[in-house]
Parts: structure tokens; sequence; C-alpha cells
């Protein structure tokens, strides 16, 4: 069973991207399997080592959108990408806009070790 660090690495975690190609998000959705099902909405996708993001849980704590107090801000804006689900895009063909951007992410950590395993947003 997959632990709840290791899918938040599966769905968030890209350090040797982006590709730079319009169809980032079309193939790192399928690849990192969240278009099975359903098409998952949005995801963004982390391009830092795993240990700067990882590092985040160590960060700034704030609120996160669910309320609970378990949420940090990284100190720094990093280099991210952001998939959308486009408005023609129709199960199982799943299409996304790709968006690369600059900012603080927001992450909720959890566990011992305390690891980030989930993405609230990004500002
Ligand atoms: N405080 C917590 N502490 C511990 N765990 C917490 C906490 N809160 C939730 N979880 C858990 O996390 C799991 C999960 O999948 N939550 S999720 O909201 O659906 C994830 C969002 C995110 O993947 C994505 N998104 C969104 C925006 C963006 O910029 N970028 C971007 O990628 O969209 C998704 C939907 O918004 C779920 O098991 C929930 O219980």
């Amino acid at each position: 069973r997959e632990s709840r660090a290791m899918k938040f690495q599966r769905q968030h975690m890209d350090p040797d991207g982006p590709n730079n190609n319009s169809n980032y998000c079309n193939q790192m959705m399928r690849r990192r399997h969240m278009t099975e099902g359903w098409c998952k909405p949005v995801n963004t996708f982390v391009h830092e080592p795993l240990v700067d993001v990882q590092a985040v849980c160590l960060q700034g704590n704030i609120t996160c959108k669910n309320g609970q107090p378990n949420c940090h801000k990284s100190n720094s804006s990093m280099n991210i990408t952001d998939c959308h689900e486009t408005s023609g895009s129709k199960y199982p063909n799943c299409d996304y806009q790709t968006s690369q951007k600059e900012r603080h992410i927001i992450v909720a950590c959890e566990g011992n070790p305390y690891v980030p395993v989930h993405f609230d947003a990004s500002v």
C-alpha cells in the first residue's frame, strides 16, 4: 500500500522537470496515474530537489484550507508547473493546460518523520 508521503511524491514531485513543452501536463498526469477513473482537475508539480520540498515542513507554519494547523509555506518561491483540466477534456481523454510558475508553495505535513503529505496551494 502506498504511503501518504510516497503519494505526495508521485503526485507532486518532478525535480528534473519541466521539459518545457505544452504537453508536459498531459504526459505527466498520465505517467503519475492521475487520469485513472477520472481526470484529476488540478495538480501542481514542483521542480525542486526533494530535500528542499521536505524542508518546507520546518518553515512558516500556517492554517490549511481545511482549517487544520499543519500547513507550511516555503520561505522562497519555487519552480512549479500547474496542470489544469481544459474545458474540452473528457475522461478518459484527459486534457490539461500546462502553466510554469515561480511561487511559494503551501504543503501539509504529517508523521514522524514530519514530511509533506498534501499540496494545499501556491502563492
Ligand atoms: N491539513 C491536512 N493535513 C493532512 N492531510 C490533508 C490535509 N488537508 C488535506 N489532506 C489530505 O490530502 C489529501 C488530498 O488529496 N487532498 S486534496 O485537497 O484533494 C489535494 C489537492 C491537490 O492535490 C491539488 N492541488 C490543489 C491546488 C493546487 O494549487 N495544486 C494542487 O495540486 O488539488 C487537490 C484538491 O484541491 C486527502 O487525503 C486529504 O485528506
